[in-house]
């Protein structure tokens, strides 16, 4: 696992996007007492929300690479998969460290490997041999079990469980709820509906839904 090195409360964290993830992020990164400055980077449509306590900066293209070398770590926070993939990539091109965000809930093995940039929420379990890659989201309560692959920028929703050795393909979306059985796969940017069970390998591209999950028509 990659904590780039735990000390307590010195560190500058940015987090872009301050919306809905946004403001989760900032949750977990104050649970963890890791930071001793949080601020945000968004882009000025949605700056009209004001979280006390933190600036929000305007996301203005041309200032974004100056504006993120001022923190020690930056943290995507958005819940589109494309999004976070697109701007991680602007983060390590900027040479600036990504966070990786795990709540102190969250149960991690010390034998899983969580990837920078993800986002691990309270309750969340992450079990032996387990591997999340870079700049995914594991939302609250989702149990990625033993040897479970879960590739880069995805995003598994809240209470998600994903059997043994089960794999998810890069940018794919798991809805809430939803359960993906022992050495199933889902493919790449596919999405899981809500409180589905996932019993088939999902193809790449694929939207399944229900119980047992089908094809959504
Ligand atoms: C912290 C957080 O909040 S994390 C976010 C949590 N949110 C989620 O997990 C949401 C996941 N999203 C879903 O489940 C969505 O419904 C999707 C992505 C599967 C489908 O969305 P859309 O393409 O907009 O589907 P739409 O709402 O038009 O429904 C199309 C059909 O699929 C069915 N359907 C949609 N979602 C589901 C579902 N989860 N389970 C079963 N059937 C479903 C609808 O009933 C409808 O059926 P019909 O054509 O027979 O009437």
């Amino acid at each position: 696992m990659e904590t780039s090195g735990f000390t307590k409360n010195t560190k500058r964290l940015l987090i872009w996007g301050a919306g809905d993830q946004g403001t989760v992020a900032l949750d977990c990164a104050l649970a963890m007492k890791r930071y001793s400055r949080i601020d945000f980077l968004d882009i000025k449509e949605k700056g009209h929300r004001q979280i006390p306590g933190h600036t929000i900066y305007e996301e203005a293209k041309e200032k974004v690479s100056e504006l993120i070398h001022g923190y020690d770590e930056v943290i995507v926070a958005s819940g589109s998969n494309y999004l976070r993939e697109k701007k991680i990539a602007q983060v390590l091109a900027a040479g600036v460290p990504l966070a990786t965000l795990i709540h102190p809930t969250a149960v991690i093995s010390p034998l899983a490997h969580v990837a920078n940039g993800c986002t691990i929420l309270a309750g969340a379990v992450v079990n032996i041999n387990a591997y999340v890659g870079i700049g995914c989201i594991v939302n609250t309560h989702a149990v990625i079990e033993h040897d479970c692959l879960a590739e880069d920028y995805v995003n598994i929703c809240p209470q998600v469980s994903m059997g043994g050795h089960a794999k998810i393909g890069r940018r794919s979306f798991i809805g809430i709820g939803s359960t993906i059985l022992d050495h199933i796969t889902v493919g790449r940017e596919s999405i899981v509906g809500a409180g589905a069970v996932v019993i088939r390998d999902v193809p790449d591209g694929t939207t399944v839904v229900g119980v047992p999950a089908k094809r959504k028509h």
